[in-house]
């Protein structure tokens, strides 16, 4: 297949609904994975195309002594403070959008999972995808799999998840729907049943 416009599959759903385990899930079927969490990262490492930017607007205390973002001071200050989280979302936002498209139109699989935390939030996003796949799981279940996970406590996992949109609001935008809510081997086995439905589609196109 040739692939000017690849058939791309928006994967969403809040903070710790399982959304890299689903991804994992699809790459293991040859499925191209583009992750904007992953691409977040890398604007924000050490010689990260954001840093700059990011000194520039929050202070040279922002960057830890090894070059890379200071995450755990910049996480803090964002879920406090809507205005700032604004401010480095304008910052990342351009440069996800733009390097998270190029990988797209490279990619060479049958059709692509465009992973984005914020998709349903976004419009960038929103209007890329030709299908759009929710993880889901109870919000109790996302906030006790994110603190086993991170270590975070309670209250800054609730403060993320009131920066995101609501369970109700994700499903209401869901063309597929991926309950999480049992072990990791359902999960696969509904991303196995996925793929077979992603596959006709791209190929009817
Ligand atoms: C705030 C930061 C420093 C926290 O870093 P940390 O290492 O703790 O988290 P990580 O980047 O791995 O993200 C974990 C999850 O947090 C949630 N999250 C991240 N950014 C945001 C945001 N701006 N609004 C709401 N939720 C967010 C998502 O569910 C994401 O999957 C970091 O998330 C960040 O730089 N965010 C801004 C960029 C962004 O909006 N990324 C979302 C992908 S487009
Ligand atoms: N079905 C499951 N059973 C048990 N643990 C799970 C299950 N699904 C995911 N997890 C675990 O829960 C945590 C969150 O999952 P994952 O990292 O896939 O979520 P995410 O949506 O990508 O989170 P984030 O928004 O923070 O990037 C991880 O530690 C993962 O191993």
């Amino acid at each position: 297949m040739t692939h000017n416009h690849p058939f791309i599959v928006g994967l969403t759903g809040g903070i710790g609904s399982g959304k890299s385990a689903a991804a994992d899930a699809f790459a293991a079927l040859g499925i191209e994975v583009v992750d904007t969490d992953a691409i977040a990262h890398e604007l924000t490492g050490a010689n990260g195309a954001a840093m700059p930017l990011i000194v520039a607007a929050f202070g040279p205390a922002m960057r830890g002594p090894d070059g890379a973002m200071d995450r755990n001071a910049m996480r803090a200050l964002v879920f406090e403070d809507s205005s700032a989280r604004k401010r480095l979302e304008t910052i990342l936002h351009p440069l996800i959008g733009q390097l998270s498209q190029e990988r797209c139109l490279r990619a060479d699989s049958p059709y692509v999972i465009l992973s984005v935390p914020l998709l349903i939030e976004s419009e960038r996003y929103r209007d890329r995808c030709d299908r759009i796949c929710v993880v889901d799981c109870p919000s109790e279940l996302q906030l006790a799999r994110v603190m086993k996970r991170s270590g975070l406590a309670e209250e800054e996992v609730r403060a993320i998840m009131a920066a995101q949109a609501t369970r109700d609001q994700r499903l209401a935008a869901a063309d597929d729907v991926i309950d999480n809510s049992g072990t990791l081997a359902q999960l696969e086995a509904r991303v196995c049943a996925l793929d077979q439905t992603y596959r006709r589609l791209a190929s009817a196109v």
